[in-house]
């Protein structure tokens, strides 16, 4: 694409060094029309991406036709070439704005970003200033242990619903990111070649599993249980304690809703029928409660620094697939971005 553009540039050029000044007026006003639009910014995830390609370099057929123009200009002096009106840009306008903020967001993403780290901090506050007394506080409420203990089954369906609707040209590239932020979300919270990433950071920042000893002298009753995972622990009934113990509810809610988001961004931007769809309705009611409950984590559980890791290590796959790949358009191809 850049030989392609450098070339055509090049022509002008030599035509503009060796047409009568009227005729290199036409040829550039046509060559301009129709030249190719470099993009200068990251892929727009808040564009209809999937329903058309990815913008492409220009093809043999434009190249053609910029020749062609500048050809006729040369060849023919005494045949002025035909005024044209301009044709649009190969690269349509966005149907709204898409200012970039430090070069990586749109306003849209930006804001949506700044949710979740406004909520910790907000609920980390109350849990200093005067946390109410609440239903909410308590670990075994109902919205915890039905819904954000299962947070990515239910972020599963609800990408589901969102999906069903969707008249994407390929499908694939949404699994594929799907099975990208499933993949974190296991490695992180589940599973990662034994114990899962946030349960060996507890491990290997001094947290141990203690369990009651009946048999110990009174005063030592709890001993180290030799559990490798916090299931393990919570297995023998000990108690996750010592090291750095991120918060998993952080990580969960954090991820989910980004990844949620992001998917739906172009169905917002649109404007159109799909945001007044109940589907659209569904993955607002899921990222309601999961904003909910990450408040309800802020106010009521784990350390200040316990939620900035989970919110660090929440938005990881997220900016790695949503924010730095489409600067690259080779990896973009790879993973699609977010469409109608
Ligand atoms: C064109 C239409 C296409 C539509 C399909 C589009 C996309 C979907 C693509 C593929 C899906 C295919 C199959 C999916 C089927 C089932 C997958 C379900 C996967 C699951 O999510 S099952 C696991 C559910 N488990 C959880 O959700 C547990 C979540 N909880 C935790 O991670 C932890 O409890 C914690 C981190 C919240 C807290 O940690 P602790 O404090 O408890 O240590
Ligand atoms: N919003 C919330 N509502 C209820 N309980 C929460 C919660 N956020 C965290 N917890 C509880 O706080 C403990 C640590 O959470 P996490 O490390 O996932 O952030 C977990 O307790 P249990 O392990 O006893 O369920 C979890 O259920």
């Amino acid at each position: 694409m850049q030989q392609n553009a450098s070339s055509t540039t090049q022509q002008k050029s030599a035509d503009r060094s060796t047409v009568p000044p009227a005729q290199s007026i036409i040829t550039d006003i046509t060559t301009s029309s129709l030249e190719p639009t470099e993009p200068t910014e990251p892929i727009d995830l808040t564009t209809t991406g999937e329903a058309t390609e990815l913008p492409t370099a220009s093809t043999p057929g434009e190249d053609d036709s910029l020749v062609v123009q500048s050809l006729h200009g040369l060849g023919s002096p005494l045949l002025p070439a035909p005024i044209q009106p301009p044709t649009p840009p190969l690269t349509p306008p966005p149907a709204y704005s898409r200012k970039y903020v430090a070069g990586l967001f749109t306003f849209e993403q930006l804001s949506i970003f700044l949710i979740y780290p406004s909520t910790i901090a907000v609920g980390s506050l109350i849990s200093i200033v005067s946390p109410p007394e609440s239903y909410f506080g308590l670990r075994t409420n109902f919205f915890n242990v039905f819904f954000v203990k299962n947070g990515w089954f239910w972020t599963t369906i609800t990408f589901m619903v969102h999906c069903i609707r969707l008249r994407i040209s390929k499908p694939s590239k949404l699994v594929i990111r799907y099975a990208f932020a499933t993949l974190w979300w296991f490695l992180f919270t589940q599973w990662f070649f034994g114990a899962p990433i946030m349960d060996r950071v507890f491990l290997g920042t001094g947290g141990v599993c203690f369990v009651n000893d009946p048999e110990a002298v009174p005063g030592d009753e709890r001993k180290v249980h030799d559990s490798w995972s916090s299931f393990g622990c919570r297995h023998v009934k000990g108690e996750w304690a010592g090291g750095h113990d991120i918060s998993g509810h952080s990580f969960l809610l954090t991820h989910a809703s980004l990844f949620l988001w992001f998917e739906l961004l172009p169905v917002i931007m649109e404007r159109g029928p799909l945001l007044r769809q109940i589907n659209t309705k569904i993955v607002f009611v899921t990222l309601a409660l999961w904003w909910w409950m990450l408040l309800m984590t802020g106010i009521y559980f784990h350390t200040f620094t316990e939620k900035v890791t989970g919110w660090l290590c929440g938005i990881a796959e997220w900016a790695i697939i949503y924010i730095l790949l489409p600067g690259n358009r080779t990896l973009t191809t790879m993973v699609g971005v977010p469409g109608v």
